[in-house]
């Protein structure tokens, strides 16, 4: 907690800061170090447990790390902001160059720019043989809608990302088109689900895949989706 409430001070500080004109390296000792240092900084992987996860998650993350070890299940790293291969396939073929100087240097993905704790935890489990993830989750008190549950909007967020990701293994570069959902019952705040999604078909250049999201047990059948991913045709730009 202390630790949390730091690194939000630090944040507070840096926008406060911004306001005033100063460059956020000059307002911030910590951050200086880290952007001028010749040190090769690792990227913090999030797809881990932190002291913000419930008996619930690492129970389950355990299991599921149980099965990757015959290599049938793969555990997917994930980054704040990670520059790979992919983002650069990206960059090259769809986007403005100038933009992605400018605007790509300070982006974050959107399910990871909280704090530990406070928005989107989440771990996801891939399975190549059935084609399916396993997204395991547990939603922040920072994603509350009506009081004591999570907002829908932040259960689309994590079930856009999830099958997503479904889609993007065997996909590559793809983009959401259309996602359905069915809210079935509300999910408590700071409780664990979890996001089963599945390929479905590929038709060309489409994606099908479709998803539930229940309760660790298994007994509450929180939603439903079905989504429609596009991979990108390099000759296209998106803007
Ligand atoms: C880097 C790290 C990664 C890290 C990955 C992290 C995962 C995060 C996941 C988050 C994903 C997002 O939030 S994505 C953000 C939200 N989505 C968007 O902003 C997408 C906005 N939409 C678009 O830009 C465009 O519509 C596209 C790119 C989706 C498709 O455009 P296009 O490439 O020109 O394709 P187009 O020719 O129109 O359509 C191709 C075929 O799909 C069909 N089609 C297209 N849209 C639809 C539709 N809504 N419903 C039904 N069918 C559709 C067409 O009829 C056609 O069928 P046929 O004639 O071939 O039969």
């Amino acid at each position: 907690m202390l630790r949390s409430c730091t690194a939000a001070l630090r944040t507070l500080q840096a926008l406060r800061g911004r306001r005033e004109g100063v460059s956020p390296a000059a307002r911030d000792p910590v951050l200086a170090r880290r952007w001028f240092s010749t040190e090769k900084v690792i990227p913090k992987d999030h797809a881990l447990p932190n002291p913000s996860w419930s008996k619930d998650l690492r129970l389950l993350f355990d299991q599921f790390m149980k099965k990757c070890e015959d290599g049938s299940w793969e555990r997917l790293p994930s980054y704040k902001s990670k520059y790979t291969q992919k983002s650069e396939d990206f960059k090259t073929y769809f986007l403005d160059s100038k933009l992605v100087k400018e605007q790509l240097s300070q982006a974050q993905l959107f399910t990871r720019g909280y704090e530990d704790g406070l928005g989107f935890e989440y771990v996801i489990f891939y399975n190549d043989d059935e084609k399916r993830t396993v997204c395991l989750f547990q939603g922040g008190p920072y994603l509350q809608g009506v009081p004591g549950f999570l907002h829908g909007g932040a259960i689309a967020t994590m079930i856009d990302a999830a099958v997503g990701m479904c889609a993007a293994i065997p996909g590559g570069i793809v983009m959401t088109a259309n996602l359905n959902i069915n809210f079935k019952r509300p999910i408590p705040l700071c409780s664990v689900v979890v996001i089963n999604s599945q390929l479905d078909k590929i038709e060309g250049r489409k994606l099908f895949l479709s998803c539930n999201v229940r309760s660790v047990d298994e007994k509450i059948l929180y939603s439903e989706a079905t989504g429609l991913f596009i991979k990108l045709d390099p000759e296209k730009s998106l803007i």
